[in-house]
């Protein structure tokens, strides 16, 4: 489209944004939303499309860490991304998400995450599913019965105004067991992870949160049911407390969790695993490799090796080519060009960065070309995690 035009949204656009947003997605934007969306779009990095006098386009770039293994990195958070009906499949999408490239590349950002509305939309600009997660049910008209002995340790209710003080030091040990998380300020546990309100339409109250020593959880009750938001726990047995404690509140029968790693201890802790269902399954954050060497360079290792890998990207062309990568203690990431292991594209770099997908699933759907026999072996090894990557948080 040659009347295009990618500029910057200047802070007082911020209630058009929002009005934009609510527009692309069929939502009728509420007065206390307007409130947390002006927070989220004003720490943002904000991108507009224009067509001649149109505002055609947008997308914003939240500046966020994301919990990588043995780290975190610096990572672009990409929401809020619309364009017009009226302009549609013309492009607007495409040259957004150049320029996004090139703001996260500036700012020396490795990697870009998002969560997408359509899986269809973001494969061809490098993004992979990176993790995934469950929705649990357990049905608590009845004690639930664990497998795994309680943390006795006293539990306690925390006001939430009080909880991104006691919360923040679990959360932050959390992430150094499990990728996928975003490193949470006390403004995001404020307004993104315990907002002060109800969820009328569900008739749910606003969070509760409970801590233990070693664990939390933050929750909201309506209607028989207890709805879980988040829970962290360091081990098995702080969390056989912390879903004991939801289990038993009094006038609820069920407690819905509607995400949970893939991983999660539940299901294997009941007693009678006809008491706690996986209802659903779904993929959760996507994830680009804006620099990527910087990004193999920042995660560690679970074992030594060496790798040439041949990576296609065609929207962030300093990626595009062979790389020797070697894993272990001190990673090192540099540009060759020696013959490949294994052939993939950044899409399925992205996919495979944080454990979440093995390479040899992907050699064996023939999405990853493995040219030296093993190599997928022996690189999923290197990958691998203890615990599934994870993402709860809402951006
Ligand atoms: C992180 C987030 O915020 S996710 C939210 C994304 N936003 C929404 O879902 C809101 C409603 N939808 C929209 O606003 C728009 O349709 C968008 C943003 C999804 C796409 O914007 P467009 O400007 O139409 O995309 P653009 O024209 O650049 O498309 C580029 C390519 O992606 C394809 N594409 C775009 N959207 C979709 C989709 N929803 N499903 C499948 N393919 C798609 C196009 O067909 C095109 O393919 P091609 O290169 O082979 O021709």
């Amino acid at each position: 489209m040659t009347d295009l035009e990618i500029r910057d949204v200047p802070e007082d656009d911020l209630d058009q944004m929002i009005d934009f947003s609510g527009l692309v997605f069929h939502q009728r934007i509420r007065e206390r939303d307007y409130e947390r969306w002006r927070w989220m779009m004003r720490r943002a990095e904000r991108i507009g499309a224009r067509v001649g006098d149109v505002r055609a386009g947008q997308l914003a770039a939240l500046p966020m860490r994301l919990a990588v293994p043995g780290g975190t990195v610096d990572c672009s958070a990409v929401t809020a991304v619309g364009v017009l009906p009226t302009h549609r499949r013309r492009g607007v999408l495409s040259a957004m998400i150049e320029r996004m490239h090139a703001d996260a590349a500036a700012a020396g950002r490795p990697v870009a995450a998002l969560w997408a509305s359509e899986g269809a939309i973001y494969g061809r600009y490098g993004f992979g599913l990176a993790d995934r997660a469950v929705e649990l049910e357990v049905d608590t008209s009845r004690p639930l019965a664990l497998r795994t002995e309680p943390d006795p340790r006293p539990l306690r209710l925390v006001a939430p105004a009080d909880a991104p003080a006691v919360l923040g030091p679990l959360h932050e040990a959390a992430l150094s067991l499990r990728p996928g998380g975003l490193v949470r300020d006390a403004e995001w546990w404020t307004r993104n992870i315990l907002p002060d309100e109800e969820l009328s339409d569900d008739q749910l109250t606003a969070p509760r949160v409970v801590v233990h020593p070693e664990g939390y959880a933050i929750y909201r009750t309506g209607r028989g049911t207890v709805r879980l938001e988040d829970l962290v726990a360091t081990d098995a047995r702080v969390e056989a407390a912390l879903w004991q404690y939801l289990a038993g509140i009094d006038l609820t029968s069920r407690i819905k969790a509607p995400s949970r790693p893939v991983d999660d201890l539940l299901p294997h802790m009941a007693a009678d695993p006809d008491q706690v269902k996986v209802t659903g399954a779904y993929g959760a954050m996507w994830l680009r490799l804006i620099d990527v060497p910087a990004a193999l360079r920042a995660r560690s290792w679970a074992s030594a090796g060496t790798f040439v890998l041949d990576v296609a990207d065609t929207r962030i062309p300093a990626n595009h080519g062979r790389w020797r990568l070697a894993t272990g203690t001190a990673p090192a990431c540099e540009p060759t060009a020696d013959a490949p292991d294994l052939s993939l594209s950044a899409a399925d770099l992205g996919a495979v960065y944080l454990g979440g997908t093995r390479v040899s699933t992907l050699v064996r759907i023939g999405a990853v070309t493995e040219h030296t026999p093993g190599a997928a072996a022996r690189l999923d090894a290197a990958l691998a995690v203890p615990l599934a990557p994870y993402t709860n948080d809402d951006f």
